[in-house]
């Protein structure tokens, strides 16, 4: 891999890469930031918490002129978490050079932000719906841009931005350079990409398996209502550092997080019906450590990057392929490895079997964890926080007692009493969830674009004209609307689908649920 220093940047931006502890530059960097500074249109596609960030935020800010007073660069975002990240690193990217960028999101005061907008940032980082806003409030003004970013790309498109996108980039100078990335690319982003890029350089560094290598991936079987309990056992059996917990719908988070707290946990839950202060105050507890779980709707599924999550787990299995990517891909960033745990009824075994087909990767089955299991796991916690004390001869001061305990009882049956004080013991509280319905392959056709691809279309992750939806009646999540064509490629299966069609068609977009006032 190439050093940083290979890529003919400005000191400013080399000194503010090795303060932040990069080192070398990572595959996608490698590829896209020299063609980047070439003001080359880009579409770079690379797996989860491989970089992308920098491989746009580099040669971006390396561009940039201190002078410059006006918005001359825009980075767009599907979720209002993912523009504070962006807008984080990309700060400290232009710290030493002096370049001044804002985050522009939903939920927050727009007083405030026309403020802060009146310090005249270089580059803004927003999600569609308020960066609009603005626009039409003529407090933020696109005439000058001449670069514009749009991280998770295609997210945005199946949230049903594709018409706020459109009407923002309508304002932009045609003039300008333009950047889509993601880990995952479906073929509807042709279109965008037409649409929006000048004979864009497609930059991929996907190997046969689109999610992230450093995460290890299981499967449990079980049923609808056995959910809860096998969560508790796995999360004292593996005992993560930092785990988020996916599930479908805002109700189920809620349920879950607060069900989980009455066991002992320490969870919070995060989904877009949060106030955003609330929003904001979950996000920086999950990141200092403050909580271990967060329990989340797909509004956590992309782009996030906190260190020290080391477990993922699927409490409901996810709509899409592309979400169980992305989902998984919270952990195993940054070189690190991960562990990502899914839980699946009997029903959705086929709706599994797609994921591991679309994704190339084959999902190991594991038992339910025992509750044998659990109680280890959870000792084994215990043994260690005793023995990192010992290692750092943290507890000097109990000394003396010990040794008076010592001489009168039996050091096994000391030491036994002193693990089970400080074993978090189970609470045994009964909990109650709404069960969700099962998610079910709705429609199958063959692969309609599984002949006359482009040789290197089979490294883009996509979707055969396939829809999902769940059974019928309660409050079911939101849908995608399944009309992405195109195909996984000709080894991908298409063929050997089975043709079946289930359940009801419902077409509501993703927008309905967590992303509104986005
Ligand atoms: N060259 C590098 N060396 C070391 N760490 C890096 C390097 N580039 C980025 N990182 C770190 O790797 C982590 C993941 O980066 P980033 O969030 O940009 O990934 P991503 O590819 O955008 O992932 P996702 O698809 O989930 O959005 C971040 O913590 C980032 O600071
Ligand atoms: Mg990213």
């Amino acid at each position: 891999m190439k050093t940083f220093n290979e890529f003919g940047l400005e000191p400013k931006v080399l000194r503010a890469i090795t303060e932040m502890g990069f080192e070398e530059s990572t595959p996608i960097q490698e590829k896209a930031i020299p063609l980047a500074l070439e003001g080359k249109d880009l579409i770079g596609q690379a797996q989860t918490g491989t970089g992308k960030t920098a491989a746009f935020g580099v040669p971006l800010i390396n561009k940039i002129q201190v002078s410059e007073d006006r918005i001359v660069a825009l980075i767009m975002c599907p979720t209002r978490e993912l523009a504070i990240q962006v807008a984080e690193e990309i700060e400290k990217l232009g710290r030493f050079k002096g370049i001044r960028s804002l985050p522009i999101y939903g939920g927050q005061d727009i007083v405030k932000q026309i403020r802060a907008l009146k310090r005249r940032p270089q580059i803004i980082i927003g999600t569609p719906g308020r960066l609009l806003d603005h626009i039409n409030r003529k407090t933020i003004k696109l005439d000058d841009v001449q670069t514009v970013i749009l991280d998770e790309a295609d997210e945005m498109l199946d949230m049903g931005f594709m018409d706020d996108i459109q009407s923002i980039l309508k304002l932009v100078p045609e003039t300008r350079h333009t950047m889509l990335f993601s880990a995952t690319m479906p073929p509807n982003i042709q279109k965008l990409a037409q649409q929006f890029l000048k004979n864009p350089e497609h930059v991929s560094v996907i190997p046969k398996q689109v999610s992230a290598p450093l995460i290890q991936q299981f499967y449990i079987e079980l049923q609808e209502k056995q959910k809860f309990e096998v969560l508790c056992r796995l999360v004292d059996m593996e005992a993560p550092e930092l785990a988020i917990i996916f599930g479908r719908t805002k109700r189920r988070v809620d349920e879950l997080s607060e069900a989980l707290q009455k066991r002992g946990y320490s969870a919070e839950g995060l989904h877009g019906d949060l106030s955003q202060h609330q929003r904001d105050a979950v996000m920086r507890k999950f990141r200092d450590g403050s909580i271990d779980v967060l329990v989340a709707t797909d509004v956590a599924a992309r782009g996030l990057d906190v260190s020290g999550v080391t477990h993922v787990v699927n409490f409901d299995l996810p709509q899409d392929p592309e979400s169980y990517v992305h989902r998984i891909g919270r952990t195993g960033r940054a070189g690190k490895e991960g562990t990502a745990w899914t839980f699946v009824t009997p029903r959705e075994m086929d709706h599994l079997h797609f994921i591991e087909r679309l994704t190339r990767h084959r999902i190991a089955r594991k038992p339910m964890p025992s509750t044998a299991e659990a109680f280890e796991g959870k000792q084994r916690i215990t043994a260690e926080k005793i023995l990192d004390i010992v290692q750092n001869d943290e507890a000097n001061e109990y000394k003396g007692l010990s040794i008076q305990l010592l001489e009168q009882y039996d050091s096994v049956a000391l030491l036994s009493a002193a693990l089970k004080l400080l074993t978090r013991e189970s609470k045994e509280v009964n909990v109650e969830l709404t069960p969700e319905d099962p998610l079910r392959v709705k429609k199958r056709r063959p692969d309609i674009r599984s002949s006359g691809r482009k040789p290197n279309s089979s490294s883009y992750m996509s979707k055969r004209t396939d829809r999902f939806g769940g059974g019928s009646g309660g409050s079911r999540p939101p849908r995608r609307e399944g009309s992405r064509d195109g195909g996984w490629d000709n080894r991908g299966g298409g063929s050997r689908d089975r043709g079946r069609s289930y359940g009801s068609s419902s077409s509501s977009s993703k927008r309905s649920d967590d992303y509104v006032n986005n």
